[in-house]
Order: C-alpha cells, then structure tokens, then sequence
C-alpha cells in the first residue's frame, strides 16, 4: 500500500483536481510533487502534479470576529486544537494510465476518490518503459521520491539540450552526472555503450573525471578521457592529456581576416576597409598555397610582401595607412598565437584523425580552458579554438553521412554565451564559432551531432541557436532569464516558473523531448559517482588556518 495522501473534492474537471489532503498529506507533499489520483473509484489511474498547496483554518479567515483579538495579539482560545483546519491542494491531471503509456484523461475523478503517493515500479507501468529498457537512462531523483528517476529518452539527445542555471544552482555537477549517465547507457541483452563527448570545460569542472581514469578508474563505458591542455600548459605530460593544436584551413579568408583584424582592435568596431584589404591578400596568397596555416606558420615575409605590393603606387588598391595597419594586426595575432601560445600548426592535434579515434572507440574529450589547462589564453583564443571544433565536427560528420557511416557525438558547451552569444543582449566582439554552432544545431541532428549547451544567462545565448534546443535542465534561474527560458521551452506552468527563481542547489525542472513523463517536473540531481573537486569552496575551513583556530593551545591565537 502506498501512502494515503488525500482525497478529491467536488469541482475537479479532467485537467485539475481539487484536493483535501490526509495528515500525511499535509506531511509530505510539495508543490511540483507527482501523485496518483485512483480515479472513479479506483476504475482507472491518473498522474497529476501538484500545482499549489493551500493550508485553511476558520479561526484564521482574513475579517472574522477573531481579527480584533488578533490586533491586540491574542490567540483565539484553542485555535490550534478545535478549528476547523484543513489542506487544500490543486494538481494539474497529466495523463491517464493506458496500456501504451499515459493517454489524454478523458473524464473528471469523482469527489472522494483516493490520492495516494507513487507506488514502486509503478511510474515505469505507467509510461510503459522498463527499468533497463535499451536507450532510456534514469535520471537523478523525481522530487519527493527517493530512488525513483526521471526516465530520459537518450535518442532524442539529437534534438540538442539546454543546462540553465545561476552560479552555484549546480549546472556543472548535473552536467557532470548526466556524463556519467551518458557513459552507461542500456543497449539491450545486459550490454551498455557510451555516447561519444567533447567538452569545452571552461573551469575544469569536469577534471575529476580524467584524473580518476588516468589513475586507473573506468568511466562507465568510455574507452578512454582525454584532457586537452593548450601547448605551453604545465600539465601536458600528464597521462592521456594532449595538447590543444588546430589548423587555420577550415576558416574562409574572410572570416581569418575579420578575426585578426578584430583581435588586434579588441574588436571594438570592424574595420571593414582593414578586413577586405586582408582577405585580399589571403586570397591571393591562398591561391598559390593552398593552406592558410602555411602562410601563417611559415610564409608571413611573403604576406607582408604582397601587403607591401598592393598598397604601393598610384592608385595601388590598399590605402598605405590601411596596409600599415593590417601589418600590426597580423604582426599581432602571429605573435600571440602562432608564436606565443603556440596554437597553430600544420598536423594539428584535434583533426579528423582525432574524431574517428573518439567516435570509433566511444571516448570522452575535455578541453581545459581552466587556468592550468589554459595558462593566460584569453577569450578570442578560446573562441578561435572553439569556432575550429565546430567547423571541424560538422565537416568531418558531413563526411561520415555521405559514406553512409552513422556515428554520434556529443558537444557540452560550458559559458555557451561566449562562442554562440546573442548580438543583442550580449555584445561580445569575436562570435566566430555563432554560424557554426548555429548550422548544428539546427542541421546536426541528422548527422549525429548533439549539442549540450550550458550556460548562466540563457537571455545571452543566441536565440537561434536557443530555439534549436529540445530538452531543457533548468536549475535555480535569475528573474531576467525567466521570460525568455518559459517562452523558448515550449511554456512552464506557472507552479513550476514560480518556483525557479528559489529551487535549492541541485534541483532542476527538467521539460523536453528526451524527458518521457511528457510534461515538466522537477527532478533532484543524482549522486555524482566520482567527486566534484572544482566547485568546492572551502573558505571557513582555510580562514580557520589562517586564525590557527584547532591548533591547540600552541597554535596562533
Ligand atoms: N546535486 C548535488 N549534490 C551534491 N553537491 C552538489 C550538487 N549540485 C551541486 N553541488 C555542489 O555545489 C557546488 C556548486 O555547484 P556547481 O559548480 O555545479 O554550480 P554551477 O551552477 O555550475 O556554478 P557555476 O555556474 O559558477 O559554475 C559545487 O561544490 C558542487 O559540487
């Protein structure tokens, strides 16, 4: 038996059901809690979630003859003990039980029907999927039910998913433990796979799990986690870590001229006579060698050569002064990042090379940009590095499709609003990687690639790319982003959107295709198996060394 929690009162319709709640009841439940109404006398199941809780005592009634009593702050006698007092509660009716899984309800649950707490094994009759069904993964805990997941249809992943949340809300430990759901998913007979991943770790928050395999521990089915650290990093001789090296030739001329010029002007304004005077050149020159990486590790005296050419004489087609100023530009990024980061290079470590071996033997990829991974390197490198996946993923998967070749791959974007940020709320100068990430989202579904995009402020994530996003984790979210993150998941219901605001570290309201309830709830995040080590602050316990407080007696006073 499970828990009585209340009973249905009169004026329920087949959307929402008006309740009384048992002791119990009143214990137990939460608004955004899944119940189960034993409809018509128990003829037929419904689901329904608890929209709002409404606690009622006749002593307590806003202009009663007790209102006096209260002003001058007495208690009617025996309020508590003889009023009479009762829960009222609303719950939205989400679906009825049928034979395939839940179906529309069709008529209202009668006054005094039972409603009582899920029963064990009884949300997997309902949605009629098994616990090891192949391809469904469990995830974290429905809120007010220990142990019982939010099934996740891990096909749908495909359709691209949203991790939303404040700082500290939890985004990066549930991103961490979806990773490792992803890492073991059931694929029938026992047997379980891994989906392969690249994530752009932006404070290594997803470090732990690369060192716990390099130390000898397995991710689920991985078959291996990489850590890619950029070139001059001190932890690039550490196990399975590569370094970070791209090439310039999935890059138009266009786009490497807007690039450098903007990186040399902190990207303030485009120069748009600097940027045509460049990509001349790069055409040109590009012509004859075919690869700009060349030009750019090896043949930059012939770059400024032709600069020098093509702005010489009368009437020559580059303005002087422009072609001195295209020279400090390429001086500049040649410098920082050919020369002084290191990045550029001829066999560049992430290649196509690089993405067979990770889908071919499910593997996991972490790019470092933390402090240690990415010593100094700032935004527009990593946006470059990020631009370059992307154009890279969507080129080599383009390839695999036409072969007839079917791979996946997941590409976790942490500060999404950095590589695909929205040109209205927020201007950042580089947005290299936007029409890549924007061509993915929208056309990677049919060539296996999924983006997961986690982020702050989804209010600065490019609304293209946002309104590609099918499945949606939102954790504890600013007022701000409210509106915008309803609007663009399909609309919450409001019992739900007001709670956002307040949901406490590691809940999340999880909505979209890949969640099989069909409808938003609100779901704990589970148990990470391997630790979280970045997120944690430790502020009392080292301001307590500081002060020597626990040191004994001889310790600093
Ligand atoms: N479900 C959870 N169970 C246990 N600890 C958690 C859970 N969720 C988050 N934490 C811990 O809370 C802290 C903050 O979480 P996390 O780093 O995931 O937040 P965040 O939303 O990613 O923040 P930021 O945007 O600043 O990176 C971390 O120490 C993390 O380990």
């Amino acid at each position: 038996m499970t828990l009585l929690v209340g009973f249905v009162l009169s004026g329920s319709t087949s959307d929402e059901a008006k309740i009384q709640l048992t002791e119990a009841g009143e214990e137990r439940l939460r608004e955004g809690q899944l119940v189960i109404i034993e409809s018509n006398r128990g003829s037929e199941l419904l689901l329904a979630r608890i929209e709002r809780i409404v606690p009622v005592n006749e002593f307590f009634v806003e202009g009663d003859p007790w209102s006096e009593a209260r002003r001058r702050g007495l208690l009617p006698p025996l309020a508590e003990e003889v009023a009479r007092r009762y829960t009222l509660a609303e719950a939205a009716i989400l679906g009825k039980a049928g034979r395939r899984g839940l179906e529309e309800p069709d008529r209202p649950p009668k006054p005094g029907d039972r409603v009582r707490m899920l029963g064990s094994g009884e949300l997997e009759k309902l949605l009629g999927v098994e616990r090891d069904a192949p391809g469904v993964v469990w995830y974290g805990e429905l809120l007010g039910y220990e142990g019982l997941g939010l099934p996740l249809d891990i096909e749908n992943i495909t359709m691209h998913v949203g991790v939303f949340g404040e700082t500290g809300s939890g985004k990066s430990y549930g991103v961490g433990y979806m990773l490792e759901l992803l890492s073991r998913i059931p694929l029938g007979d026992g047997r379980y796979g891994a989906l392969p991943a690249v994530v752009v770790d932006a404070n290594g928050d997803y470090l732990d799990y690369h060192e716990a395999f390099a130390s000898g521990h397995r991710l689920g089915e991985y078959h291996a986690v990489y850590r890619l650290v950029f070139p001059r990093s001190p932890a690039r001789f550490e196990p399975y870590t590569r370094t970070v090296t791209i090439d310039l030739d999935v890059f138009t001329a266009r786009e490497l001229a807007e690039f450098i010029v903007t990186y040399k002007s902190g990207g303030v304004d485009v120069n748009e006579l600097q940027v045509a005077a460049l990509e001349r050149v790069l055409r040109e020159l590009g012509e004859e060698y075919q690869s700009y990486t060349e030009i750019f590790t090896r043949r930059v005296s012939e770059l400024y050569e032709l600069l020098s050419e093509l702005s010489t004489g009368r009437g020559a087609p580059i303005h002087p002064q422009t072609a001195r100023a295209v020279r400090s530009a390429v001086d500049k990024f040649v410098g920082d990042i050919v020369e002084g980061y290191g990045v550029i290079s001829r066999k560049p470590s992430i290649d196509k090379g690089f993405i067979d071996e990770l889908t071919a033997q499910p593997s996991l990829a972490i790019i470092d940009f933390s402090a240690e991974g990415a010593p100094g390197i700032p935004l527009p490198v990593r946006q470059l590095v990020v631009a370059y996946l992307a154009r890279l993923l969507y080129k080599v998967f383009t390839e695999y499709k036409v072969r007839g070749e079917e791979r996946y791959l997941a590409l976790v974007i942490e500060e999404a609003q950095n590589y695909a940020p929205n040109p209205r709320t927020y201007p950042v100068a580089w947005s290299l990687a936007r029409d890549y990430l924007a061509l993915i989202a929208t056309q990677g579904r049919k060539f296996g690639l999924c983006l997961v995009l986690v982020s702050q402020r989804p209010a600065f994530v490019d609304p293209v790319v946002l309104s590609m996003v099918n499945t949606w984790i939102i954790y504890r979210l600013a007022v701000e982003d409210i509106p915008y993150v309803s609007k663009l998941s399909g609309g919450l219901p409001r019992s739900l959107e007001r709670r956002l605001t307040r949901l406490p570290r590691g809940i999340a309201v999880v909505t979209g295709q890949m969640n099989m309830l069909g409808f938003p709830a609100l779901v704990r995040t589970g148990r990470r198996r391997v630790s979280h080590a970045m997120g944690r602050t430790r502020l009392v316990e080292s301001l307590r060394r500081v002060y020597g407080v626990g040191e004994g007696a001889g310790g600093k006073g």
